[in-house]
């Protein structure tokens, strides 16, 4: 497992327009080494903070948004254009100002499509969908994504993957149905910590003082069921992309050189 790297930014806008430059210059490199790329986003604040930043960025068009598939690591279990889903969030911060193609944005299943109300058919579907489009060499039944973003809540969950809940523990499945999310809405779906940690690269977004703890407990050594975000590795790099207020708790051995 990689040690995870701190980058921690003088405050949550220039996180997310740190954060931004930063996957413009990823998804570039790797459509130009292999013709395309994957990226999974997230909901909350920094999650579409990070997409507004992306579509205000002056490199924004360097990325051949055609050759881009998006995925979503967790997704609120409610309906179709609901101003709460991820994806509705997603389209308005940065989705419906650039030209993806409209078949490599893989939304997850909301509560009044095929699978009705049933958040594991939904899940089940969507798991389906990863190992479609997962090649040989990948590992497992999920593609290799170029980068997972995840938001950090206050609890350490990240996705939908909640302290002790079930969902965190699943060990082998890709995609489950949440029930009883402590951060509304309560039925959701989420990526597990085994298809996170299929990506290449992991990256975590915490900014506020209200995450300080969050972020001190994940990097200390906790376990991933009490604080699921320490289990969130990428495969060749686990990046934590932080404001000063996130990391004021952190020990100042933990405490990157170069920040302030
Ligand atoms: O559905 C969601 O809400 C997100 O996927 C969730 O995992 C979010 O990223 C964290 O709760 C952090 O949210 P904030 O960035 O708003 O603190």
């Amino acid at each position: 497992m990689n040690t995870p790297q701190l980058v921690v930014h003088r405050d949550k806008e220039l996180m997310a327009q740190a954060a931004a430059a930063r996957l413009i210059t990823k998804i570039v490199d790797a459509q130009a080494s292999r013709g395309s790329a994957s990226v999974v986003l997230t909901g909350g604040r920094n999650g579409n903070g990070l997409l507004a930043a992306l579509a205000a960025a002056p490199a924004r068009d360097a990325v051949d948004w055609g050759r881009l598939d998006l995925w979503w690591g967790d997704e609120r279990f409610l309906p179709e254009g609901d101003p709460e889903r991820n994806v509705t969030q997603a389209r308005e911060a940065l989705l419906d100002s650039v030209p993806l193609a409209p078949e490599r944005v893989h939304a997850m299943p909301a509560s009044d499509g095929p699978y009705g109300s049933d958040a594991e058919a939904a899940a089940e579907a969507y798991a389906t969908e990863l190992a479609k489009a997962a090649g040989p060499e990948d590992h497992g039944s999920v593609p290799a994504f170029d980068v997972l973003v995840l938001g950090v809540g206050p609890d350490t969950h990240v996705a939908s993957l909640f302290p002790e809940l079930p969902a965190v523990r699943e060990t082998e499945r890709t995609v489950v149905g949440v029930h009883g999310a402590p951060k509304p809405p309560p039925t959701r779906i989420s990526l597990t910590l085994p298809a996170i940690r299929s990506a290449r690269e992991v990256w975590l977004l915490a900014a506020g003082e209200d995450k300080a703890e969050a972020v001190a407990i994940a990097l200390s050594g906790a376990g991933e069921v009490q604080a699921p975000a320490a289990g969130a590795h990428g495969r060749s790099r686990t990046l934590w992309l932080l404001d000063t207020a996130a990391a004021s708790q952190l020990p100042r051995s933990l405490y990157p050189p170069a920040s302030p």
